[in-house]
């Protein structure tokens, strides 16, 4: 087993509760509340889950297994939230997960009948990590509202792979198993759009950037975490120096006061 994978073995037990087996892939759920993720949660896990409580926190956990193509998934329900920006415990319990229990994939799952409010979670997430899945979900809502959907242009505008379903129905889940598969194995690669801020952000991040990948060292995308110190989010680096064991927190806040 390398270093790296036993690392994340370490962290993913000490800091989530979560143990999977060897050669098992993790993919994260998230997504706003009420959008149906639990039901596409027990539309791929059956009967094969447990539940309980993130650590130290009053939050319910739910992880569930399936096997596909031979392959051994171990699928983790997230809090509903609608941001990962850590405002409540929900939103950090969440962004902790995708950013520092380094899933094999995220499946964000969203409301097909009010796409444009989900849709911001989506562009959170990918601003930490490209493996991630789009599951545009209640799409038979959808039809009966007559809400259409331009789902092509949709994947290409996000360069992410996008699935719908109707996940009470059963319908969609084959192509999201495969899309899974494809994504947490590496076959698929994604190539997700990075929304551009104004020119003395960038101007900033572009300043921030090359102290900051030498100490996050490809364990975190340097640009979220650029855009985060900007915004003065003090928790995180906290969460950083914790999940980490750096010493970011004394190393990086010079940083933005230099600039
Ligand atoms: N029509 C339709 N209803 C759905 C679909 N998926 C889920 N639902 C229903 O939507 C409601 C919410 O589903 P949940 O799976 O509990 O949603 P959730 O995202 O887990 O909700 P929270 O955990 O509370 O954030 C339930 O009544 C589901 O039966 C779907 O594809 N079509
Ligand atoms: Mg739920």
């Amino acid at each position: 087993m390398s270093m790296q994978v036993e690392n994340r073995g370490r962290v993913l037990r000490e800091h989530f509760g979560i143990a999977p087996e060897a050669g098992q892939y993790v993919i994260a759920l998230a997504g706003n509340p009420n959008v149906g993720k639990s039901t596409v949660f027990n539309a791929l896990t059956g009967l094969r889950q447990h539940t309980g409580n993130w650590p130290g926190k009053t939050v319910d956990n739910a992880q569930g297994t399936f096997t596909y193509r031979e392959k051994p998934f171990l699928l983790v329900d997230l809090p509903g939230t609608y941001s990962i920006l850590a405002h409540t415990v929900e939103e950090q319990v969440a962004r902790d997960f995708i950013c520092f229990g380094e899933p094999d994939a995220t499946l964000v799952v969203l409301d097909a009948t009010c796409l444009e409010r989900n849709l911001n979670l989506a562009l959170q997430v990918m601003e930490i990590t490209p493996n991630i899945v789009v599951c545009v979900n209640l799409i038979d809502e959808a039809r009966k509202k007559k809400i259409t959907i331009d789902f092509p242009a949709l994947e290409k505008e996000l360069g992410v792979p996008v699935v719908t379903t109707a996940a009470r129905k059963g319908e969609g889940l084959a192509t999201l198993r495969e899309t899974l598969y494809q994504v947490s194995t590496g076959a698929r690669k994604s190539n997700p759009r990075q929304l551009v801020y104004s020119p003395s952000v960038e101007t900033a991040v572009q300043k921030l950037l090359p102290n900051i990948q030498r100490l996050v060292d490809h364990k975190l995308n340097p640009r979220w975490v650029a855009l985060r110190l900007l915004d003065g989010d003090k928790t995180f680096i906290e969460c950083i120096s914790r999940h980490l064991d750096l010493q970011t927190q004394t190393e990086l806040f010079p940083e933005v006061a230099a600039l």
